[in-house]
């Protein structure tokens, strides 16, 4: 992919800076002052609950949508005066396919491709190559219409590689696909960080974030609350393990005060009850002999789901 351009020998820039970068429609305020840098090939993700805000970072740092307050600095240029430089050396996967329906797979890269000004012999390479990385080579001269959500989905993936982006920006890649199709998008991803490219990432799927980010923010209600690796936020902000009680919706409060002192930390959810423990085998054992009878259990190592709870009180996907 494209070398992104002359660094200080010491400290590379980072390819997106934000400094209290606010979003406000009317009154409402959609990003609430947020600090992010991303650096050149990472995969760097935004993780929280619809409405949390990270579509609106994503689409000022894609220069589509002006910042109201705050710095913001996207490929060492300014979104508000150099948008064109900069939207020029970006890859966009947006949260909807906007693919051209009518068109061949082949047709759709082609045209893409001559957007940006490539020569039509490059992009009809380009196009092989592409097709080629998103295991599409056998469809190629199929209608869009005629692909599963999921072969639209690595199209869209592969359009936005056409100009060799030096940052790739993608929407909640992975929504609405099933879980065949998501883990085999998760792959191509991983191939793209493989060949250095740089990734931020939407998500509100905790795994997908824990699978692909080298680092992320968590976003809740416009704001950052918390910001690192997977493993960091975990080591930071959970226990090793977590013993996960089932219980018929409602009946899960009673059993708050029976199993008192058997975790570091317990959470009550309204079919469920959470001990944050580092030994969830010791805590099974231990509520079993208090007597306690869920309808299942289940010890688990701790997620970015649990992170989440930590921090907001609340699931990230209900
Ligand atoms: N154009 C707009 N006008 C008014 N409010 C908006 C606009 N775009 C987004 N919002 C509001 O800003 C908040 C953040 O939306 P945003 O799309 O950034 O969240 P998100 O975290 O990306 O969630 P989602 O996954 O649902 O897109 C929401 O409350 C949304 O309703």
């Amino acid at each position: 992919m494209a070398a992104v351009g002359e660094r200080s020998a010491r400290e590379p820039s980072p390819l997106v800076s934000a400094k209290a970068l606010v979003k406000r429609f009317g009154e409402f305020e959609a990003v609430r002052g947020i600090d992010v840098e991303v650096v050149k090939g990472e995969a760097f993700g935004f993780l929280g609950p619809n409405g949390a805000g990270k579509s609106s970072a994503m689409r000022m740092v894609g220069c589509v949508s002006p910042r109201s307050d705050g710095d913001l600095r996207v490929l060492d240029m300014d979104p508000q005066v150099d948008g064109p430089s900069i939207r020029a050396r970006l890859g966009v996967v947006p949260q909807e396919d906007n693919l051209d329906t009518e068109l061949s797979i082949r047709q759709n890269l082609q045209v893409y491709g001559r957007y940006f000004g490539l020569s039509r012999a490059h992009v009809r390479a380009k196009a092989t190559e592409l097709m080629e990385f998103a295991q599409l080579t056998e469809r190629a001269d199929d209608e869009v219409d005629t692909l599963s959500g999921g072969m639209k989905r690595r199209l869209t993936i592969a359009r936005s590689l056409v100009n060799d982006p030096d940052l790739l920006l993608l929407d909640e890649p992975t929504t609405g696909l099933d879980p065949q199709a998501r883990h085999l998008l998760w792959d191509r991803l991983f191939r793209l960080k493989q060949l250095g490219v740089t990734l931020l990432i939407t998500t509100h799927y905790m795994d997908e974030a824990e699978q692909l980010c080298d680092r992320l923010v968590i976003m809740d209600n416009g704001r950052i609350v918390a910001e690192g690796s997977p493993p960091e936020l975990i080591a930071c902000y959970s226990s090793r393990e977590v013993l996960e009680l089932r219980f018929a919706p409602g009946e899960s409060g009673d059993v708050a005060s029976t199993v008192d002192g058997l975790a570091d930390r317990v959470e009550v959810l309204p079919d469920r009850v959470l001990l944050y423990t580092e030994n969830g085998e010791a805590a099974l054992s231990a509520t079993h002999a208090r007597g306690v009878r869920p309808l299942s259990c289940l010890v688990r190592r701790s997620t970015l789901e649990d992170v989440f709870l930590r921090l907001t009180g609340r699931t990230l996907v209900d």
